[in-house]
């Protein structure tokens, strides 16, 4: 080992105490040249303290410090420490030993004896810093390698430049401040950012000192790189800035013994919370909690707290003023230096507005927006659950399906505001009429569903909902009219009629249908014959449209007979469907469908062509003054274009309007006779004909009767049926004394007797219709009956 650079006086000595080197300050202490101290023994140079006779071992003074004498070879005796240290790193007997000798205090030769020849350049060139030397004109006089590589800078570039050139722009004013300031003061301490040649950045922190070199003063001193260390400080303020400019309140607490105190909370929750951090520092957060809220998420948070993990729960919190605010809270721990979890970060973010908003899309999912009432989606959930919770407890359950009566026409008449307020009273009517937990949705249109739980009778329920139908029939007034609303129920039973929803939903459905097809307003509950009459009905529903478009209809005619000369003027046209499975089904079966689906607008425009076909056959075969009738339905004659369609038919066809005559019961007249008499005179003016069928059933009164612009009226069969029925005659006769007076010509239909028909010829009737002479024929019988000029007989 090459001891010379270091300033320590050290000896080198075997186990038996015999110097085998030395260093050169030893040299410098003692005054001993290295050969004469070679191979002498360490007693002979240092004497120790302790009495002869007690000396120990060398290697029992190792790591312990003695007093001695250091005899130096001018005869000096320089008193000293000495500590002796064995020079082996593994345990166990040394076999030499370092001895360092210290002189006593104020022995000390003078400071620089000791390093006079150490290699300062080496030293300068090693330091793990910058080093440098500066003259007054701000040029560098001396520096080290690190120097050189932090500035990127070859040895001979450095001295012709200026050293605040070295430095970013930023820090050249306090670079030159520095120096300036050690010039004058001695010393200064900067850091400043030295930019190399080709951009290399170095932090460092500068230390400067004034000397004299000769005559020279400068400032020299070191610039200690903490670019680590400034980075690591950045890093550290970016975050520090971005914890306080989060947008999420921030909660940092320090946790000690399972307690947790807030010890930073950052704007963000000030603003949130209105909490200053003044306010509540050392406190534990949940001191904003909300008392019996949320208590599952707070147990987990508890847990998970306890268990030093990390959680995310949803719960309410309170803020200062008293609002309770829904916090979407992350909690994470915060792991020190040490690896020990000191803290937890809270981010809390604020998410009430979201919350509400989603409340808000939750309700708009489940309510129907024009009644508020449940839609759809909620009627199945609530049933869904209401059928787990009946079965379970062995409950029952009713589910009530109402649809309104004429709704249609309440819009139609009234407008779409009207019926609006319609829908928006009714709903009010039947949440008036419900228990809290009964639950009423409205399924769109005119629907609505009554979802009773546990009713205690069949007879109460019944009871209930009859109820429920008489108020929705409670007149309202709307913009100054009255509307009379009138709504047929359907009602179904958990557990009798079904046990999912979806058959409750079906059951009900049904019942409703068949209140329906019973004449509306009225209520139903479900059965299963009842099912069978609604299947058949929606079977009907479904295949009619088939059954117009595949041709599966046909009319038959059923002659009229002029009953003072016999003979036949006319028929009525009767549409049958001839099913090709079913065989022939009767119109009393699928007209009420077909008027119920809005079917029967293609399925008259069917009818009117067909007789236009007839009419134009019968007057090829020279009968051009006979008439067919044909029956329009109410919502034919509702349709605003319907007496331009029909001119437009007629004239495609060539058929002359006399030929055609149009029947509409008293029924549909009287329901609303005003815009009855205008269609009616709109039909009129085209030339055909037109008679009020089933006349005696519809109440008309001769003010309106008059007004008609009728040709015919029909006199119902149900009067003629037992003509010794005195009151039935005695309608009879006053029909046909009132058609004629109002130069109208009366048709009886329904003649099945010798007996009907004479009578209606006694009272002067002038046609009847009936199976007495005919039921309706085929075109071709038809045909066939009137080429033979087949009479009534007298
Ligand atoms: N809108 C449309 N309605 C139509 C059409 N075709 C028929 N209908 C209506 O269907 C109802 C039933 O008609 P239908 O079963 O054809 O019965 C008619 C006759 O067959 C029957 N009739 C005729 N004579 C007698 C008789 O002596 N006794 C007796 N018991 N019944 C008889 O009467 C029905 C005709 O009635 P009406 O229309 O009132 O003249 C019926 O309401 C038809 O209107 C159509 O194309 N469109």
């Amino acid at each position: 080992m090459n001891l010379s650079p270091m300033p320590l006086a050290v000896l080198v000595v075997d186990a038996a105490g015999i110097v085998t080197s030395w260093n050169k300050a030893c040299e410098k202490l003692a005054g001993y040249g290295a050969a004469e101290i070679q191979g002498m023994p360490l007693l002979h140079i240092v004497e120790f303290a302790d009495p002869p006779d007690a000396q120990p071992q060398l290697a029992a003074r190792a790591e312990a410090e003695s007093d001695a004498v250091l005899k130096c070879a001018d005869g000096r005796r320089l008193p000293v420490r000495v500590m002796v240290a064995p020079r082996a790193l593994e345990p166990g007997p040394a076999s030499s030993f370092s001895v360092i000798v210290i002189p006593q205090p104020g022995q000390f030769p003078a400071r620089y004896a000791l390093i006079q020849d150490l290699p300062v350049a080496d030293i300068v060139e090693a330091l793990p810093c910058v080093f440098y030397v500066i003259d007054p004109s701000g040029h560098l006089l001396l520096w080290n390698r690190l120097l050189e590589e932090a500035l990127e800078m070859p040895a001979d570039e450095l001295p012709t430049a200026k050293v605040e050139g070295f430095f970013d722009a930023r820090d050249r004013e306090v670079v030159v401040d520095n120096i300036r300031r050690a010039f004058e003061h001695g010393h200064s301490t900067h850091e400043a950012v030295l930019v190399g040649k080709h951009g290399k950045r170095t932090s460092l922190l500068f230390q400067c000192a004034r000397t004299t070199l000769g005559n020279v003063p400068v400032v020299f001193g070191t610039g200690l790189d903490i670019t680590v260390r400034k980075q690591a400080e950045h890093g550290l303020q970016v975050r520090e800035r971005a914890i306080y400019s989060s947008l999420n309140a921030i909660v940092i607490t320090r946790c000690e013994e399972h307690e947790h105190r807030i010890e930073y909370v950052n704007p963000a929750f000030e603003r949130i919370t209105g909490y200053t951090l003044a306010e509540i520092k050392g406190r534990d957060p949940r001191f904003m909690r909300l008392d019996g809220c949320d208590e599952d998420e707070r147990q987990r948070i508890r847990m998970a707290l306890k268990r030093n993990e990390s959680v995310r729960a949803v719960l309410r919190n309170l803020r200062k003023n008293g609002e309770i605010f829904w916090n979407d809270l992350r909690i994470d721990p915060v792991v020190n230096l040490d690896g020990e979890i000191s803290h937890f970060v809270g981010v809390i973010n604020d998410i009430t507005e979201a919350r509400h908003y989603e409340r808000r899309l939750h309700h708009l999912a489940h309510h129907d927006p024009l009644t508020g009432l449940a839609n759809r989606t909620l009627l199945q959930e609530r049933l869904r659950q209401a059928l787990e919770g009946a079965a379970q407890k062995g409950t029952t359950l009713a589910l009530a399906f109402l649809d309104l009566d004429n709704f249609k026409h309440i819009n139609d008449h009234f407008g779409h505001d009207a019926g609006d307020a319609v829908l928006r009273e009714v709903a009010q009517r039947l949440r008036a009429g419900m228990r809290e937990d009964d639950l009423v949705a409205r399924m769109g249109g005119d629907e609505f569903v009554l979802l009773l739980c546990d009713p205690t009778s069949r007879a109460q329920l019944a009871d209930l909902v009859e109820r429920i139908r008489l108020a929705i029939m409670a007149p309202l007034r709307v913009d100054g009219q009255e509307i009379l609303p009138g709504t047929s129920i359907g009602v179904a039973l958990f557990p009798d009629d079904g046990d999912t929803p979806e058959q409750m939903m079906r059951a009900a459905d049904a019942a409703m249908y068949h209140a329906k097809t019973m004449g509306k307003n009225n209520v139903q509950f479900h059965s299963a014959e009842l099912n069978q009459i609604v299947h058949a009905y929606l079977m009907l529903e479904a295949n009619l449209g088939r059954a117009i478009r595949e041709r599966e209809l046909v009319l038959d005619y059923q002659p009229k007979v002029d009953l003072r000369s016999g003979r036949v003027v006319g028929a009525e046209a009767l549409v049958r469907w001839r099913h090709p499975v079913e065989g022939t089904i009767p119109p009393d079966r699928f007209i009420p469908v077909a008027e119920e689906t809005g079917l029967i607008v293609p399925l008259g425009e069917w009818v009117i062509e067909e007789t236009c076909v007839a009419l134009k056959s019968m007057a090829a075969h020279g009968l051009d003054d006979f008439v067919i009738a044909v029956n329009l339905s109410a919502r034919q004659l509702r349709q605003r274009q319907f007496p331009e369609r029909l001119g437009q038919t007629l004239r495609r066809y060539g058929v002359d309007p006399r030929r055609l005559e149009l029947e509409v019961t008293e029924s549909q007249l009287m329901d609303q006779p005003d815009e009855a008499r205008d269609a009616l005179a709109q039909l009129k003016a085209l030339g055909v004909r037109l008679s009020i069928d089933d006349f005696g059933t519809g109440y008309s009164s001769l003010s309106h009767l008059q007004t008609f612009p009728v040709d015919y009226i029909k006199i119902d069969r149900s009067f003629l049926g037992d003509v010794g029925h005195d009151g039935h005659m005695v309608i009879t006769r006053a029909i046909i004394a009132l058609g004629h007076n109002l130069k109208l010509q009366v048709i009886a239909e329904g003649v099945e007797t010798r007996e009907q028909l004479a009578f209606l010829r006694a009272h002067d009737c002038d046609q009847m219709q009936g199976y007495y002479f005919s039921p309706a024929l085929s075109r071709d019988a038809l045909q066939d009956l009137l080429a033979r000029d087949t009479r009534l007989p007298d």
